[in-house]
């Protein structure tokens, strides 16, 4: 595990040995990411060598299929990885049943006591790697079979629970009402008594190390706290782009589309930690407040509300959006959305999707806030773009804008262009940049993988990087309206063809909200694919070398 970032195993809570129940264990999510998360803790010693992980899901499977399953996408680098792993598959197993039978929890009920029976765990994390249609059913099933009192049978319970939180305003409410009538929403309020569990809304992008690192970008540095405002920054992009298509999911896709299932939680809370006020400090609610909605703050005799960055944002407006749906590739290869059998035919569900919002606030009044993500395009990548005004004044010519760019992946990096004196005799400018790109600089270290650091959070009782309900209810308020606008098809997706840059248009998109193309042309060296394939190997140097 990293040296970037250490943190403390079961910090808070060390005094359990948890059971980690997947409901949902014979899924997409539970193989590509949870099981290989929980090894990753459980090889790097996060986890205690104890924990037992016990599979839930309707598929019958035996132990042998069961450990295929968790294994297949786990990288194995070393001879002793691989018999980490056959420990590793020796504390877990797998029950079937339903998701809405009484007696199947009871079985699973059954399971657990004896695992905790043998192992002397004390805690329990439920994991829900489950559709969002089953959740409460589940939810409730947990409650009434396999919930015990801390206080009464000294065993605590965690829930994580993953998006989608919800369609829209509503039907979020809804979810949250019923979850939370059978869960807690939050440790704090009941200091004293850890009986009642606790739920924790996944958003992995927040378990991700460059989101993790933009409080400390921020708030950590005079050189960008001093310039983070409407003063100096002239428009802001948050982009997510990847190659794949739907494959596989286009079913499950169509009922979101790309705003549901990136823009609207991933990209949202990206734009919460590059635009929120500095938190009165590093704890989870104090965090949460500043991204979140408007918080009581009791004082003696009359209440103040502090009004915090997502509550600033109006509902997005038609003219601030464009769609796009990918159709087959050039070349004819790649089949196009609509191609999916999966797929309803003549779906205007986009796959592609640019938002401009702004932030009614002091800092940010006036500075738009770009959101733009798709499949099956060019290339992966997510990265945080801030765009600052024109040198003003006229002392030089052909100056192109100065830029932080904070790449989240691949390669993550923090680079800022700038201008630079050209080397040599006379005074002409050129732009460069003051590169910190980590397979440099931090080359001896592995980043963590995104579940892998929230689900420690978890085991920790550390809910900072987790979302909280009125933080999804304001990033509903602003997407709700738009997004009714869709469903009712009321915007046609413009069609792009599977590995390009997007739909047409998105250049005048973004340059009609600011962003500005320098006069210079310039490339980040790690941006070509030749840097993408070799992600880990700096391709700097014999790029400028050549
Ligand atoms: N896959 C991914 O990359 C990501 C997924 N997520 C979220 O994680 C959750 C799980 O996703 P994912 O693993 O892809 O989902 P899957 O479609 O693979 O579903 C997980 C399991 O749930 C059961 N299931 C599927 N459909 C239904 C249904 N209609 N009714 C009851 N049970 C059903 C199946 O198990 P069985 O039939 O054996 O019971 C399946 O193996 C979702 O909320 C998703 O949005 C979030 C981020 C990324
Ligand atoms: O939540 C989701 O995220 C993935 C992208 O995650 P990443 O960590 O690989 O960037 C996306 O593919 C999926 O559609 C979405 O549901």
């Amino acid at each position: 595990m990293s040296n970037i970032t250490t943190p403390k195993v079961n910090q808070g809570d060390s005094k359990h040995l948890y059971t980690v129940i997947v409901l949902g264990a014979s899924g997409d999510l539970a193989k590509k990411k949870t099981f290989p998360a929980l090894f990753g803790l459980y090889k790097n010693k996060y986890l205690d060598q104890n924990t037992h992980i016990i599979g839930y899901a309707r598929t019958k499977m035996d132990q042998t299929t069961f450990e295929g399953h968790v294994s297949k996408y786990i990288k194995l680098k070393t001879e002793a990885d691989k018999a980490t792993l056959q420990r590793f598959l020796k504390l877990c197993s797998y029950q079937d049943g339903q998701y809405d039978q009484d007696k199947d929890f009871q079985n699973l009920e059954k399971h657990i006591v004896e695992v905790e029976k043998a192992s002397g765990s004390t805690a329990r994390l439920f994991y829900m790697a489950l559709p969002p249609s089953v959740f409460i059913p589940v939810a409730t099933s947990l409650k009434k079979n396999n919930y015990h009192s801390f206080e009464k049978d000294g065993i605590l319970t965690r829930l994580i629970v993953e998006k989608p939180f919800g369609m829209d305003l509503e039907s979020s409410r809804k979810l949250g009402r019923e979850l939370g009538a059978l869960f807690n929403e939050d440790e704090a309020s009941y200091p004293s008594t850890h009986c009642l569990a606790v739920i924790y809304r996944i958003d992995h992008y927040l378990g991700k190390e460059m989101v993790k690192n933009l409080m400390i970008l921020r708030f950590a540095n005079v050189i960008f706290g001093s310039v983070w405002n409407r003063q100096s920054i002239d428009n802001v992009q948050i982009t997510f782009k990847e190659k794949i298509g739907t494959e596989g999911r286009g079913g499950y896709f169509d009922e979101f589309g790309i705003i549901r299932d990136v823009m609207q939680n991933h990209l949202l809370q990206i734009l919460s930690l590059v635009a929120m006020e500095p938190p009165v400090s590093l704890s989870a609610e104090d965090v949460r407040d500043e991204k979140g909605l408007s918080n009581i703050v009791n004082s003696s005799s009359s209440p103040t509300y502090q009004v915090k960055v997502l509550r600033f944002i109006p509902p997005i407006v038609k003219e601030n959006i464009l769609l796009g749906q990918y159709g087959k590739s050039e070349d004819g290869k790649e089949p196009g959305y609509l191609d999916d059998k999966t797929v309803p035919h003549g779906s205007k569900t986009p796959t592609y999707a640019a938002a401009t919002l702004f932030i009614h606030n002091d800092r940010w009044s006036g500075v738009p806030f770009m959101l733009k993500c798709g499949k099956a395009l060019d290339q992966q990548k997510t990265e945080i773009r801030i765009q600052f005004k024109d040198v003003p004044g006229h002392l030089f010519t052909g100056l192109s804008r100065n830029e932080i760019v904070i790449r989240v992946q691949p390669n993550e990096a923090v680079y800022v262009k700038m201008m630079n004196k050209e080397p040599g005799l006379g005074m002409k400018t050129i732009i460069s940049d003051l590169d910190l790109s980590y397979s440099s600089r931090f080359n001896d270290s592995v980043i963590p993988e995104a579940y892998e650091s929230l689900i420690l959070d978890a085991l920790n009782g550390d809910h900072s990087n987790f979302v909280r309900d009125d933080e999804l209810d304001a990033a509903w308020k602003i997407f709700t309206p738009i997004l009714k606008t869709i469903d009712h098809g009321e915007i046609d997706p413009i069609p792009y063809a599977y590995g390009s840059r997007g739909p047409k248009g998105v250049g005048e998109f973004v340059a009609k909200h600011g962003y500005t193309r320098g006069e210079q042309a310039y490339v980040w060296p790690l941006h070509s694919e030749a840097g993408q394939d070799a992600a880990g190997k700096d391709q700097r140097v014999e790029k400028k070398s050549n």
